[in-house]
């Protein structure tokens, strides 16, 4: 089984959430903050990345009228700009083609809330790929809890030890980590800034269409043990 994460991993969809992000603060008087700060931003939900803009950091919390009157603009904006401006990163296509050539069961995991992730991955045609989607409020614990990839493995039946994460973030790694699972990162994604290879994944890769040489070769390497 192998299960892959949405934003940053699959899609660059950082264009329309700082696109909303800008537009949210047009609409409460306040000065944008740009593309390259929302890109720090993603990758815990859709909640956290409107308190991060209020604030206009990664950590601290906005007060909470500000928030609730913040969160609904941002949720009536991003609806209408969804997938507009975003695109599947290069490779992407070779490399789900590559898994599901190989009968690999395929899982999307996301932090990104259920309304987003189906028409996202529908307007940029991989929704056919994936058999099991659990977005961030699919279940009550979102990455970096391992709940998520452990309900895939459930659903699956997927002994957590044959399985792969694919993702972009730490939280990807700590929820692969605490699940059992093996972890590849990709080395293009938002990764709050950081490097992703300081969260020790056991492989980064440029480009899923990468995945097929990684594959041969760790069982190449399991099979020599
Ligand atoms: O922050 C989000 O909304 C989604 O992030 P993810 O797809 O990388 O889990
Ligand atoms: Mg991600």
């Amino acid at each position: 089984m192998v299960l892959i994460d949405l934003d940053g991993t699959l899609i660059d969809s950082v264009p329309d959430l700082a696109f909303c992000v800008d537009a949210m603060m047009d609409e409460l008087g306040r000065p944008r903050h740009g593309e390259a700060a929302v890109r720090n931003w993603v990758g815990n939900g859709v909640e956290r990345l409107v308190r991060r803009a209020l604030v206009g950091q990664l950590d601290g919390e906005p007060p909470e009228a500000d928030y609730e009157r913040a969160y609904p603009l941002f949720l009536e904006l991003y609806r209408a700009n969804t997938s507009n401006r975003s695109r599947l990163y290069p490779g992407v296509r070779e490399g789900l083609d590559f898994l599901k050539g190989a009968g690999y069961p395929l899982g999307c995991v996301t932090n990104k809330a259920a309304q987003f992730t189906e028409p996202l991955l529908a307007d940029l045609g991989i929704r056919r790929y994936f058999s099991l989607v659990v977005s961030g409020d699919s279940l009550p614990h979102k990455k970096p809890h391992p709940l998520p990839l452990r309900h895939a493995a459930d659903y699956f039946g997927a002994d957590p030890h044959q399985a792969l994460m694919i993702g972009d973030s730490i939280s990807d790694v700590t929820a692969a980590r605490a699940a059992g699972f093996t972890i590849i990162c990709v080395s293009y994604g938002y990764n709050h800034g950081r490097d992703i290879r300081e969260a020790k994944p056991d492989g980064v890769i440029d480009s899923l269409a990468e995945l097929e040489d990684w594959l041969v070769e760790t069982s190449a390497t399991a099979d020599r043990r």
